[in-house]
């Protein structure tokens, strides 16, 4: 038996299971974070075509990543008139595209450029692959991906279960900090971040986190930890000093985000990810970043978030009303809007 074992194992080394092969399309491709992402999303496994859209320099970084000697197929797409045949047959759609900050803005404030291009976007993905799952990263993820819901719903696509906003880097920053404390391995840690994407929005539940933060944490250091992952945007926006904000742990936490959801398409199921959905399900608000069960079809649970102590709780709290009003910001955007054709 032990013999059979070890030869399977030679056997299955040889030769691996091949995983599914999907298309992604990156928009926004050419930016801080777009350049990174392309590089490693060519790297994964699950990729055969990798459609790489931006408005300015897509043949560059298109000629560039498609030298790398791994499997995927690459692409480029310059400009408006080749957004459709970038998105033609998508499978999963990576959104990258707008402006970061800059030292003293929030992320709000990007929204008057941002909303626009996302709305463009979306519409495009509604009339060119309606079924692609949809991943956004561009800021402000808490009223970008309401504006992305409505824009589907009104084009008759809307699948919530296939909508999110990318959260990851929140999560991968609460590893590496929490690590980094206990001098542990960041790869070896879990910690739950749920809520939304900016400032008090962004909940870590370190109380969940494992290995469990040691008594010998004081409350302070634990207040301190909080507020370093949920300012740690700005913590990077402050350090670029202008020249941009968060781009390569960006494109770690996105890639990681992508392969997720396709083990999950690919049917490798149970995948459990954090991103930002529309869901009442746990919080009572019509948007919430909670830890998902991702199957084929997308969503299959929106998991519960688990106990939190009483300086969570009232965080918790304290967030609602900022968070509903970037939802409703979101959404009003879509409303003001022309009627869709
Ligand atoms: N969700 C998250 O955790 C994070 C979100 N972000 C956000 O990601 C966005 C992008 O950041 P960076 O890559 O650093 O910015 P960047 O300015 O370096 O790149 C943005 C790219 O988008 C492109 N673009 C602009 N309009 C477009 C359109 N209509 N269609 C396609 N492409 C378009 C630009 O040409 C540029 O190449 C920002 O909004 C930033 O705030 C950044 C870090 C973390
Ligand atoms: O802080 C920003 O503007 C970019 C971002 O969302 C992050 O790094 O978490």
């Amino acid at each position: 038996m032990a013999a059979l074992n070890r030869i399977q194992k030679i056997a299955s080394h040889l030769d691996p299971p091949k995983p599914n092969k999907f298309k992604v399309a990156l928009l926004g491709a050419a930016g801080g974070i777009g350049q990174p992402l392309s590089m490693l999303l060519k790297m994964s496994a699950y990729v055969s075509d990798l459609a790489l859209y931006d408005v300015a320099n897509t043949p560059g970084v298109a000629a560039d990543v498609s030298h790398m000697s791994t499997g995927a197929r690459v692409k480029g797409y310059l400009g408006a008139e080749q957004l459709p045949a970038a998105l033609a047959g998508a499978n999963l759609v990576v959104i990258p595209a707008g402006v970061p900050r800059k030292p003293g803005m929030t992320r709000d404030d990007l929204f008057n450029i941002n909303a626009g291009i996302v709305k463009g976007l979306i519409e495009a993905i509604a009339a060119h692959c309606p079924t692609a799952w949809v991943a956004i990263i561009s800021n402000p993820v808490n009223s970008t991906v309401p504006i992305a819901a409505e824009v589907l719903q009104r084009a008759g696509v809307l699948d919530p279960k296939r909508l999110f906003g990318v959260t990851t880097l929140d999560v991968v920053r609460a590893e590496a900090f929490v690590g980094e404390l206990l001098g542990v391995d960041p790869r070896d840690v879990s910690v739950p971040v749920v809520g939304g994407h900016a400032g008090i929005t962004i909940l870590p539940l370190l109380s969940q986190a494992r290995p469990p933060l040691p008594a010998s944490v004081s409350p302070e250091q634990r207040k301190a930890l909080m507020a370093r992952i949920q300012d740690a945007g700005t913590e990077v926006v402050q350090a670029k000093a202008g020249t941009g904000s968060a781009t390569l742990s960006m494109a770690y936490a996105a890639a990681r985000f992508a392969d997720s959801c396709l083990r999950a398409m690919s049917g490798e199921g149970p995948v459990t990810e954090y991103a930002y959905v529309r869901s009442e399900a746990v919080a009572g608000l019509p948007y919430f970043s909670s830890p998902l069960r991702l199957g084929k079809g997308g969503v299959e649970e929106v998991l519960p978030l688990g106990a939190m102590d009483e300086l969570e709780a009232a965080n918790f709290e304290a967030m609602k009303a900022e968070l509903m009003g970037s939802i409703n910001k979101g959404v009003e955007f879509v409303a003001k809007g022309p009627a869709p054709k």
